[in-house]
């Protein structure tokens, strides 16, 4: 490439790319570390778990659960053996899928996830992230629970896809092209949130685009640039996050979602995420806010489909550091602790019990 661009009178390209390092390629870290059989099984029965919820055929509630950001693998690891535990208590009720989220949009700067840093200190060892975030979903299948990412980068699913049960897109890309074309063509369901304003409507357009077949370019499991054809993605489905000025989550929120999905031709099944806009991302608030969501389903609502819950170990957050962080709280957004997640946890599978009551 230099050699092009020293043929040219004035050199027009590369004037602010400071490094451009080549990474390993999605073949060679899946076969670093493949998803064996037992496991790859558990994924599958899993999706079709959570299709299941999504198309109205299973009377569960999907609960999305876990950290805001996984940046310590053995507290995540540990998250997950702790919720393996409460999710088989509860699965006549509740599908749990735990949130394992490694790329985190920022409004502005900051630490962008274990992919992206992986040693919180600004060393941005991608390839070392890529591995480590492989190996965390593995270990956290293996633990005996499913997992959801947030999708940000449009090669990162060629490395991690096949051992995740649930997408999301975020309320800052769900306008992106870009990211509504991964979401149709990758394997599992794709939650897409309204975006940081509160508008719903900008997430049932990504929801009809990802449905959709959709051509562009992408790179392959050799890591080339490839020409990308997709099927269309029918588990797409919107989630409710709240905005800047106001929450989503009471029933008219819901009501107008369902209303903009219908107009759409599509399912009126939401997400509803307790935290963000939600919470005001206030950990104690998101609590009460999954309390209310519980509270609609109870009384009947099967527009609420899924609820979604930022939780680690420890309450609250604290700074990214390279060190001397406190084991299990979150460094993006505050979480609720365990013990707070288990207690919401048992109350959403109550009101699905009482749901039920009411059919
Ligand atoms: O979920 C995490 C955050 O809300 C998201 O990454 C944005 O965070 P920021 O506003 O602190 O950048
Ligand atoms: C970044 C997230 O949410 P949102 O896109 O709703 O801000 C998230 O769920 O981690």
């Amino acid at each position: 490439m230099t050699s092009i661009n020293q043929m040219a009178a004035e050199r027009t390209d590369d004037l602010r790319v400071l490094r451009m390092d080549p990474l390993p390629t999605p073949h060679d870290v899946r076969t670093e570390l493949p998803l064996p059989d037992h496991l790859s099984e558990r994924v599958a029965r899993s999706r079709a778990a959570v299709q299941d919820v999504l198309r109205g055929d299973d009377d569960r509630l999907l609960v999305v659960v876990g950290p805001c950001s996984a940046h310590d693998p053995v507290a995540v690891v540990d998250y997950a053996h702790r919720l393996a535990e409460t999710a088989r208590a509860l699965e006549d009720d509740l599908v749990v899928v735990m949130r394992v989220y490694f790329e985190k949009p920022r409004t502005t700067t900051g630490w962008k996830g274990l992919i992206n840093d992986p040693h919180l200190d600004g060393s941005y060892d991608i390839p070392r992230g890529l591995r480590l975030a492989r190996q965390v979903l593995l270990d956290v299948l293996d633990a005996g629970v499913p997992a959801g990412c947030e999708y940000l980068e449009a090669t990162t699913p060629q490395y991690l896809a096949d051992t995740v049960t649930y997408g999301a897109i975020g309320a800052r890309t769900v306008e992106s092209q870009v990211h509504r074309q991964l979401a149709s063509g990758v394997s599992m369901p794709v939650g897409l949130k309204n975006g940081s304003d509160g508008n719903i409507q900008v997430a049932v357009d990504g929801c009809v685009a990802a449905r959709a077949p959709q051509t562009f370019l992408g790179v392959d499991l050799s890591g080339r640039a490839a020409l990308v054809e997709t099927a269309g993605n029918p588990d797409c489905h919107v989630i409710l996050r709240g905005g800047r000025a106001a929450p989503n989550y009471d029933a008219a929120s819901v009501a107008e979602a369902a209303a903009l999905l219908a107009r759409a031709g599509l399912p009126e099944g939401v997400v509803i995420d307790a935290s963000h806009g939600n919470s005001r991302k206030d950990h104690v608030r998101q609590a009460e806010v999954a309390r209310e969501i519980g509270a609609q389903v109870a009384a009947g609502s099967t527009t609420v489909v899924g609820v979604m819950l930022e939780s680690f170990l420890v309450e609250g957050r604290q700074e990214p550091a390279p060190s001397g962080l406190t084991y299990g709280q979150s460094v993006t957004d505050a979480c609720m602790s365990w013990e707070t997640t288990r207690t919401v946890l048992t109350d959403l599978a109550g009101s699905v019990r009482q749901r039920r009551g009411t059919r």
